[in-house]
């Protein structure tokens, strides 16, 4: 346990051998943020060993639970993401002749839970690269160029899902790639010497091995549902630098921030942001609106994001170590404050206070993102209405409480606008849709219903199911497949 630079060290990574493997940094969201829940979970089957790692969180896993423990499976812990390696081990129910069809059991598993998951799964000799049906968790990959040298993948952000490959040019299989990756997020292609290729599509099941990548099959959601690709990931998951659905995310947040000055202009000296993630929607709202960016805000570089952390008191504590005001930029200005989002209100208020002690002579705050309201069960890990600021008290009061003289959200259409505003494909025919119900109640899925049991991740929260294995809902989709993918080549 512990942060990559500590647990990956370079030492650690030149023992590894071999030309596949797969990592995940853990973003704690279905069982407590200890050792045994760390991935990628390996169990041994009789055909060899399998590992998983699993980006997102199963709004099934009581009812799926259930039925895995009812076919004679054990689970050594309440992880959602165990409970899909052992799913991945039954027998599909068309059942196997030449050995294990994997990309039979891939299907079955992504017919029996919907959602929300990006995975890896590794076999002996090849890597499968997963994203569920309503395309609510991302996935892209990549390609490492031939450079003439092997690379260590280290990646720095949280609830990462990464696979690395190499040694496929010198097999001669694809003579323009030394390897594949693929990752839950874009940004960290670079870095490695490899080059974004393209998302992984909803519901699509990709192959790698020695022979190249291909995609083996495609599983629909139900007729009547959008895609539903996490709206949260734009306004503050990502990193900045990583491009989703055409698009770079700095540049949707930018476009919020346009929207935001639209939408609630104030009469200031300065726009300025909460770093890091304000910042971008920060730019936007001063190009917007004409007022010139400044930074108020000296962000201490050693502590990392506050609100992945797994308990409220570690969040509150970064949020007081985060801090310092820029005092001679804000003396005596009326500034505008962006921020992407307020969720439990631990940030905004004690920024506030430092920027009024530091001279500061109105401080406007403006949200570059609706109220969170609904929980989410889909792998953010904001699991009740309670703890969520917006359910407590309306905009006008927040700014009374936090000490602001004015305090607005984005809109919801607002949001979705300026997210629809740079992206290369569009809503319709059910591609290109957005999860919301952070922000609108409106589950892709359908909202999931309270089970009675106590949530594996103790703090005493019930656990949500959306009681679904419905299988007959989904089925593969292989007209889909274009005649590339069909050949093996992208
Ligand atoms: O209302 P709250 O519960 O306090 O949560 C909202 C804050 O948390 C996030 O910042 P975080 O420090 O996690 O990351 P960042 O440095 O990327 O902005 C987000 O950008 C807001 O600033
Ligand atoms: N996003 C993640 O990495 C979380 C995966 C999984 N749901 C867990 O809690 O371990
Ligand atoms: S509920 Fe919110 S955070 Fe969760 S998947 Fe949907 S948009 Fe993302
Ligand atoms: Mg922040």
């Amino acid at each position: 346990m512990g942060l990559i630079n500590n647990i990956f060290t370079d030492e650690a990574m030149r023992k590894l051998k071999g030309n596949l493997g797969i990592g995940h940094t853990r973003y704690s969201t279905s069982a407590a943020s200890e050792e045994v829940n760390c991935q990628p979970f390996v169990v041994h089957t009789a055909h060899g060993a399998l590992a998983v790692a699993h980006n997102g969180e199963l709004v099934n896993c009581s009812s799926l639970r259930k039925m895995v423990l009812g076919r004679g499976v054990g689970l050594s812990t309440h992880s959602d993401s165990e409970l899909i390696t052992q799913a991945l081990c039954l027998n599909p129910p068309e059942g196997e002749t030449n050995g294990p069809d994997w990309p039979a059991r891939i299907n079955h598993l992504m017919r029996l839970a919907p959602l929300s998951y990006s995975l890896v799964i590794m076999l002996k000799d090849k890597i499968y690269a997963v994203r569920d049906p309503y395309g609510n968790r991302p996935l892209c990959l990549g390609k490492i160029l031939p450079l003439g040298s092997s690379y260590v993948y280290k990646h720095s952000s949280a609830r990462h899902t990464e696979v690395l490959m190499n040694g496929c040019a010198k097999n001669g299989v694809d003579e323009r790639a030394e390897g594949w990756v693929v990752s839950s997020e874009s940004c960290g292609f670079l870095s490695i010497g490899a080059r974004y290729v393209r998302e992984v599509l909803p519901g699509e099941i990709v192959e790698m091995s020695r022979h190249g990548v291909r995609t083996v099959d495609v599983v629909e959601r139900p007729a009547d549902k959008q895609q539903a690709f996490c709206i949260f990931e734009y306004v503050y998951f990502a990193r900045a630098d990583s491009i989703f659905e055409g698009q770079m995310v700095y540049s949707a947040r930018m476009q919020c921030g346009r929207m935001l000055a639209r939408e609630s202009p104030v009469d200031a000296d300065i726009v300025s942001s909460v770093p890091e993630s304000g910042t971008a929607a920060a730019h936007g709202y001063a190009r917007q609106s004409g007022i010139p960016f400044m930074e108020v805000l000296c962000k201490n570089r050693y502590v990392g994001r506050t609100f992945i952390q797994p308990s409220t008191r570690l969040r509150q504590l970064g949020v007081a170590k985060k801090f310092g005001a820029l005092s001679e930029n804000v003396r005596g200005k009326r500034c505008v404050l962006i921020d992407d989002s307020i969720v439990r209100g631990n940030t905004i208020g004690p920024i506030i206070k430092l920027l009024r002690d530091a001279g500061a002579a109105e401080v406007h705050i403006r949200i570059a993102s609706p109220p969170l309201k609904y929980p989410c069960y889909m792998g953010i890990n904001i699991p009740t209405r309670e703890e969520l600021i917006a359910n407590k008290m309306d905009a006008y009061k927040l700014a009374e409480l936090v000490g602001a003289d004015s305090l607005e959200y984005l809109s919801v259409e607002g949001l979705v606008s300026a997210i629809h505003y740079n992206m290369k494909t569009t809503p319709s025919d059910g591609v290109g849709g957005h999860c919301t119900a952070c922000l609108t109640g409106d589950y892709p899925g359908g909202c999931p219903k309270p089970t009675g049991e106590v949530h594996p991740r103790s703090c005493g929260e019930t656990l949500w199911d959306l009681n679904y294995l419905h299988t007959k809902d989904l089925h593969t989709k292989s007209l889909f497949l274009t005649p590339d993918a069909k050949r093996g080549v992208l």
